[in-house]
């Protein structure tokens, strides 16, 4: 299918497609500026208007902000295909869809139909195709085009390969890594583009194993899913989970180089508002915290502080105050009494009500004042008709002494509260755990007061907010309100400024003032992301093989339509808690509701790294296929033992030979820190040029070159240790050298 074209044919093809993208160009310019006009009409047309006039221009304004963002992000490489068909038409296909003055269409949106060819034609099934084009431009120029010419007569089999684009992908493969991810619009595969184009309805679980880009694909597929579905998804957002607040640094770029900005990027530990959980806990603690018994052992945790007195409930409360030096002292006080009996039955007509424990507390705290208020009535032998008791309970609940004791039955919890004090507090962990966990195990859950939160703890915080209910007094929740509406206003204001460069007519105070007219403008991204029981209209889930179960139920309360991508790779489990099957980890939640695509090749690592991989993987999941590799590395992979080198000088020499790329340094856990400290300039792991990672930190990110070491140890720091080394030699696109200290271990025979 190769197709070489004369010098003088190929410089003619050149200026014919300049000229075509040059004109896509004008086209875009025109679009920016139509968009650019209806942003300033909206603003000029508000001020002084109704609310409801004020409410239409902020909708209008973002609509017009939204599309004059995605029309900026699409300027580099706006168009970068071509189809032919057997029938002489040709189609270009682009980051957007563009329209000329006729309402012809002259550049198809990737994400469209028609543009559909563009990537599923095979040179063995090219369909309507006689040619695919690939357009590489600079900037606004055409510097080179690849064609495929798909005459399937002068084709040997060996050729009917089912690669789509083959030298612009190698192109795009052979790109160093900048420590961002990058779009890959123009060079998706056939199996790749099946995920993407996936229907919206149910969950996808896309297993395929590393590099096979499904996290790229995944990515591509939400850009598919919010073209194809706006009205649906924009209203009610899309999530994308990622393992660690470093992988969704890492992939955030992708999305707006698409187009697309509305998306909440979090990682688990992000998943309860205001934690930004890191830590983890030991694979004993994650597997029982992990578990579904967990769920179980929070409601307990929350009956528990439902209490009634042992005794008759008894307080102490003021009859006679006088005033000195201006100050109310008690000079007199007399007990008042509520039976057990009675409590009791406050306590299940509050649980009867089946509400959340903040929000039930009102009817506990209402029944047992009433209670005292008649005791105290009956001890001063006063009569009470429903209007008196109705005054006596709330004076009564002025006192701090009534307060402090219903407080210490009923208290109002926050999350942080109960699993905090669950935690730390053995006597209350064993009164929740006792009934659903062995001792040896809810033992190891315990941990001192203050502990920061773990990963795993933010499962249990988020069961917990769904028992406890918001239930912020209302001075706190309006408190909230008013500083999350400055920061909406400064934020949108500042976003309106930026797509628009406005900057020199308005500054971004004077445009939250102008917003504050009529209301804050929220986005759906801004309310999705700080609203704990948002429902999404699709989640993504990556790295999805490490969530446990107490992790999936977090994460499908948030998608109570089930609309999910699940991405991950199951030879790649490294978390105790995590997946050893789909079935097994999806079913108790999503039986009969999930399929599975697979990805079979991988695009990140060379050939000769990925045998060294394949015997790791063969020696721990022994059925697991890896993935084939589509390119061969510019050098092989090697074991060199610690005595020989010293770590710096061998990775100075890695820095030198990958020239303006990054290198990894991945260590067992416990090495981290001191390797750090030979790596200074490795704080920042995606922007500087050596990044020193534990296999937990560098999953879902790629290198140029890999350096791995101590690999027995890393072998043996926990019963996933093949996955982890597995994972660490398939983190590089071109170079891997493992140091090892004692003997090499026998999974990597092949580089002795
Ligand atoms: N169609 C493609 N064109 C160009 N590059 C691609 C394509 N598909 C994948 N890649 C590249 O291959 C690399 C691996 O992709 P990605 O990280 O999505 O894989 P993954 O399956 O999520 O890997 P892992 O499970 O190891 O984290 C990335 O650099 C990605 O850009």
């Amino acid at each position: 299918m190769g197709f070489r074209q004369s010098d003088s044919a190929r410089a003619d093809a050149l200026r014919a497609e300049q000229s075509y993208v040059s004109m896509l160009y004008r086209r875009l310019d025109l679009a920016r500026e139509a968009a650019d006009r209806a942003l300033r009409d909206a603003f000029a047309r508000g001020g002084a208007g109704n609310r409801q006039a004020l409410m239409e221009r902020e909708a209008t304004a973002a609509e017009k902000a939204l599309l004059l963002a995605r029309l900026s992000a699409v300027e580099r490489g706006l168009c970068f295909g071509r189809i032919d068909d057997a029938d002489g038409s040709t189609l270009y296909i682009g980051r957007v869809g563009l329209r000329d003055d006729d309402h012809s269409s002259v550049l198809i949106d990737w994400r469209a139909p028609a543009a559909r060819p563009f990537y599923a034609a095979t040179p063995a099934d090219p369909g309507p195709l006689v040619r695919r084009r690939h357009l590489h431009t600079r900037d606004r120029t055409v510097v080179g085009i690849d064609d495929e010419v798909f005459d399937l007569d002068r084709m040997s089999a060996g050729d009917r390969r089912t690669l789509v684009g083959e030298a612009a992908l190698m192109a795009a493969l052979r790109r160093g890594r900048t420590g961002r991810m990058s779009d890959v619009v123009a060079t998706i595969q056939v199996e790749q583009d099946r995920v993407i184009r996936s229907g919206l309805a149910g969950a996808l679980v896309v297993q395929g194993g590393p590099g096979t880009g499904k996290t790229v694909a995944a990515l591509h597929r939400v850009a598919y899913l919010l073209y194809t579905h706006r009205a649906t998804l924009e209203r009610r957002g899309v999530l994308v989970v990622g393992p660690n607040a470093a992988f969704s640094r890492y992939i955030d770029s992708v999305l707006p180089s698409l187009g697309e900005t509305q998306v909440v990027l979090s990682s688990l530990g992000e998943l309860h508002p205001g934690v930004h959980a890191t830590a983890e806990d030991g694979p004993e603690t994650a597997v029982v915290k992990g578990g579904a018994r967990m769920a179980d052992v929070i409601a307990q945790a929350v009956r528990d502080r439902q209490r009634v007195p042992d005794g008759d409930l008894e307080v102490a409360v003021p009859v006679r105050t006088s005033l000195r030096d201006g100050v109310e002292v008690v000079v007199e006080e007399m007990p008042v009494r509520l039976a057990r009996a009675a409590c009791e039955r406050a306590r299940d007509r509050a649980r009867a009500l089946r509400r959340p424990h903040n929000d039930a507390r009102w009817r506990f705290v209402h029944e047992i004042l009433r209670g005292l208020a008649r005791d105290e009535a009956e001890q001063l032998d006063r009569p009470m008709d429903a209007e008196d008791l109705k005054y006596a309970a709330s004076a009564l609940w002025g006192h701090g002494t009534v307060r402090a004791a219903i407080d210490a039955l009923w208290p109002r919890m926050t999350p942080e509260r109960l699993v905090g004090e669950l935690l730390s507090d053995v006597e209350l962990l064993r009164s929740a755990a006792a009934p659903y966990l062995a001792e040896d195990e809810w033992a190891t859950l315990l941990r001192p007061r203050g502990e920061p939160w773990t990963v795993a703890d933010v499962p249990l915080l988020d069961e917990a907010a769904e028992l406890l209910g918001e239930g912020d007094g209302a001075d706190r929740a309006s408190e909230r309100t008013a500083a999350a509406q400055r920061a909406e206003e400064e934020l949108f204001a500042r976003e309106v400024l930026t797509v628009n460069a406005l900057d020199e007519r308005m500054d971004a105070g004077a445009l939250a003032e102008r917003n504050r007219d009529a209301g804050p403008y929220l986005t759906t991204a801004d309310r999705a992301a700080r609203d704990r029981s948002w429902a999404y209209g699709h989640v993504i889930v990556d790295e999805a093989q490490e969530l446990s179960a107490m992790a999936w139920r977090t994460v499908l309360r948030r998608v109570p339509a089930r609309s999910l991508t699940i991405v991950g790779d199951i030879a790649q489990t490294g978390s105790a808690a995590g997946a050893r099957s789909w079935a097994e980890m999806l079913d108790p939640h999503l039986k009969g509701r999930w399929r599975e695509e697979r990805l079979t090749v991988n695009y990140r690592t060379p050939a000769e790294i990925m045998a060294v991989a394949a015997d790791v993987l063969r020696a721990v999941a022994p059925g697991e296929e890896p993935p084939e590799s589509v390119r061969y590395g510019e050098a092989p992979p090697r074991a060199v033992p610690a005595g020989e080198t010293d770590l710096r000088s061998l990775v100075d020499a890695e820095l030198l030979e990958i020239g303006d790329g990054r290198v990894l340094v991945v260590v067992p856990d416990d090495r981290l820190d001191e390797t750090s400290a030979l790596f200074p300039e490795s704080s920042e792991p995606l922007e500087s040029p050596v990044a020193v990672l534990t296999v937990r930190g560098a999953k879902g990110l790629e290198f140029d070159s890999v350096v791995v070491v101590d690999p027995a140890a890393i072998l043996a720091q926990s019963a996933k240790g093949g996955q982890d080394l597995y994972v660490a030699i398939t983190r590089t696109t071109r170079r891997l050298t493992v140091v090892h200290e004692g003997p090499l271990p026998g999974v990597l025979a092949r580089l002795r």
